[in-house]
């Protein structure tokens, strides 16, 4: 049994060890982040999105086979209950995508006859139908909100590529499909974060993969999390719509004590690595397009966070505008954040239920004490 002192508080549990993973890990000072061994440089250059998924769901990177194996296991698996697409039929067009996703999430659980089965066998299956199934959710919720009717997945293609036709009705480019894998592999594990530790305490109460992973999305909704990608782009249109010059603009809203979103982190020490990946695609797109706004607005910003707060960007100030610049809506990059994230938060589910034990921590109490009851009329 842990012995901390019942009075001590870890604020927000910064820097507390709650569990041990092979999964992923980050050396904050060193800007570092590795998968299963992998550094992310490296698999982000040489390895597509399912292989990082196979990856973490294993432990090794697959064969040829067994990624081919992998990739028709997801295909057979990928087709929406009638229910869910009803479901997303009825969501109000003014929904946050990320509650259509929770709501879907969790209602796939209620059409899956192996929602509460346990075994590993059955998590690992839960797991293929959880991750083929969100990306067609968050296209049809995008179209169907637009007037448009869902699209089905071409079948041989990659989940990047059926992610974009899927939403767009149009073959992406191989530029832009390749771009898209890269921000699905960058965002697919990240050591406890909230999301990741909402998912494994609701998987170590031995509840079922449908409510860990939509509590998960509940905790990357938030713009502290997940949600700060949106909020980026926001503040660049809204930079962009006033003309105002970024540098003031940021230095105002530090006057003001208002966060920067995209900026810091509870780990990293120095530029988040896929922050830097995503800062040279940026730079990349903008240069191939001659349009350069997105970039210089971001590089503006950074410079002016980091020389006025030392605060340096986190991979949400970069996807922002890589998203943007593939044409993709602000309040789908949440989405997409938790399309690649359901690959580390199954792959945690796994890892948790081999060797569970509930998660179940204590809080320092500081209320009143030694009060007694007085009758309700005497109150
Ligand atoms: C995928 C991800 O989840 S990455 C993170 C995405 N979130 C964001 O980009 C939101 C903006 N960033 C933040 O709010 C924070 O940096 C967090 C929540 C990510 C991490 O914060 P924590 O480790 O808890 O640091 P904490 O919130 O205690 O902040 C420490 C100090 O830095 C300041 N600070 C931290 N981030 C920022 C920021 N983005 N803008 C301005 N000030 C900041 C805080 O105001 C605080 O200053 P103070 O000591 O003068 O009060
Ligand atoms: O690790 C964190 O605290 C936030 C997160 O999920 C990430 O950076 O990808």
């Amino acid at each position: 049994m842990a012995t901390q002192n019942e009075s001590e508080e870890v604020r927000g549990l910064e820097g507390v060890i709650a569990l041990s993973s092979e999964l992923s890990s980050i050396d904050g000072e060193a800007g570092q982040l590795v998968y299963r061994g992998y550094d992310i440089h490296d698999l982000a250059e040489n390895a597509s999105f399912e292989e990082v998924v196979y990856l973490l769901w294993h432990g090794d990177l697959p064969t040829q086979s067994q990624l081919d194996a992998l990739k028709s296991d997801l295909r057979t698996a990928r087709e929406l209950p009638a229910p869910v697409i009803d479901i997303l039929r009825q969501a109000p067009d003014s929904a946050h995508p990320m509650a259509v996703l929770r709501t879907a999430i969790s209602a796939l659980g209620l059409y899956d006859d192996e929602a509460d089965a346990d075994s590993p066998e059955a998590n690992r299956r839960k797991a293929t139908r959880l991750l083929a199934r969100t990306p067609g959710i968050i296209a049809a919720y995008a179209r169907l909100r637009n007037g448009d009717e869902p699209i089905d997945p071409l079948d041989e293609a990659s989940m990047a590529y059926n992610f974009l036709y899927m939403l767009n009705g149009e073959a992406p480019g191989s530029a832009a499909e390749a771009t898209f894998d890269t921000c699905l592999v960058l965002h697919a594990d990240h050591g406890l974060n909230a999301s990741t530790f909402t998912s494994r305490v609701i998987g170590s109460t031995l509840s079922d993969m449908y409510s860990a992973v939509s509590g998960a999305i509940g905790a990357l909704k938030g713009p502290l999390h997940g949600g700060a990608n949106r909020e980026v782009m926001r503040m660049l249109l809204d930079i962009d719509q006033k003309g105002a010059d970024p540098v003031e603009y940021v230095q105002e809203k530090l006057a003001s004590k208002e966060r920067v979103m995209g900026f810091g982190h509870r780990v990293y020490r120095t530029m988040d690595p896929r922050a830097a990946i995503l800062r040279d695609r940026v730079q990349e797109l903008s240069e191939e397009r001659n349009a350069t706004k997105w970039y210089d607005y971001s590089m503006a910003i950074l410079n002016t966070v980091k020389s006025e707060k030392g605060l340096d960007p986190n991979v949400d100030f970069f996807s922002a505008s890589t998203y943007y610049m593939m044409g993709l809506d602000p309040d789908l990059f949440t989405p997409i954040f938790a399309l690649s994230r359901s690959a580390g938060w199954t792959a945690h589910l796994l890892e948790q239920w081999a060797d569970n034990r509930l998660i179940r921590p204590r809080a320092a109490y500081v209320g009143k004490t030694g009060r007694t009851v007085t009758p309700i009329d005497a109150r």
